[in-house]
């Protein structure tokens, strides 16, 4: 049976980066984040958020996602009725590709709040991907164009390093990029998945 590889970390840390790394050693990946995002320009999804949240966020059927942020990351029961509509249907979605890679004997799920939301629960290896803070925030006040702050309010709707280790198998820190794809081919050693495996 295929086994699920659990990558997460803070905003910034650099999952997706790592991630993309495995993918390019052969293991498929699958990245919550994005399939997110498609999942909810779905009419169901859009109908469920516009009864939470109303109707205003939508501009011919278009999410306005800065705006829905500005409200979710600012109040945590309102991100939790957020989680509550989007997870299911994500979870949904992942069985569907899993079952589309089942020759594969390792997959990588790559997903910020991979603890907040439980589904570790379902992955048979951890891998916490580390940063400092601040690098974290530079580096996102950097790529999406945003502030501090706004990165901030984020950044507390999440588990800190401490917590997501204490549950990790493996940790990998990328404060630098060469020495963290190295960290990735020594688990891909320990985990004896062969490049391009299947
Ligand atoms: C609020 C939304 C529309 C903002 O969209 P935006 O394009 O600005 O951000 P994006 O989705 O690319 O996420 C960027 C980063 O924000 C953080 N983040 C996103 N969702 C969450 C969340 N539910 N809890 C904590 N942090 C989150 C993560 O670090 C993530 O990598 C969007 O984040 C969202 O719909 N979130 C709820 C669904 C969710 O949990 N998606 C993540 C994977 S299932
Ligand atoms: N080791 C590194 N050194 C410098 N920049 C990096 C490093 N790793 C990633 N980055 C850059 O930092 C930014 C954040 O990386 P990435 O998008 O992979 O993080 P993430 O953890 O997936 O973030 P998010 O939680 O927002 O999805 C990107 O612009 C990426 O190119």
């Amino acid at each position: 049976m295929t086994k699920v590889i659990g990558l997460t970390g803070g905003i910034g840390s650099g999952k997706t980066t790592i991630a993309n790394y495995f993918a390019a050693m052969g293991v498929p990946v699958y990245i919550a984040d994005d399939e997110a995002k498609k999942v909810m320009q779905s009419a169901s999804i859009i109908k469920q958020i516009k009864t939470a949240f109303g109707d205003f966020l939508f501009e011919n059927e278009i999410l306005n996602r800065a705006k829905l942020a500005e409200i979710v990351f600012n109040d945590a029961d309102k991100l939790s009725q957020l989680n509550a509509i989007v997870h299911p249907a994500v979870k949904q979605d992942f069985e569907l590709w899993l079952n589309e890679n089942k020759k594969y004997s390792y997959v990588v799920y790559e997903a910020a709040i991979l603890f907040e939301s439980g589904r570790y629960k379902e992955c048979d290896v951890i891998i916490t991907v580390t940063a400092p803070e601040e690098v974290r925030i530079e580096r996102v006040v950097k790529r999406d164009n945003t502030t501090r702050e706004q990165v901030l309010s984020r950044m507390k709707m999440q588990w800190n390093d401490e917590k997501r280790i204490s549950l990790s198998n493996f940790v990998i820190n990328n404060s630098n990029l060469k020495i963290a794809k190295e960290e990735v081919v020594k688990i891909l050693k320990i985990l004896n998945i062969k490049q391009n495996q299947s």
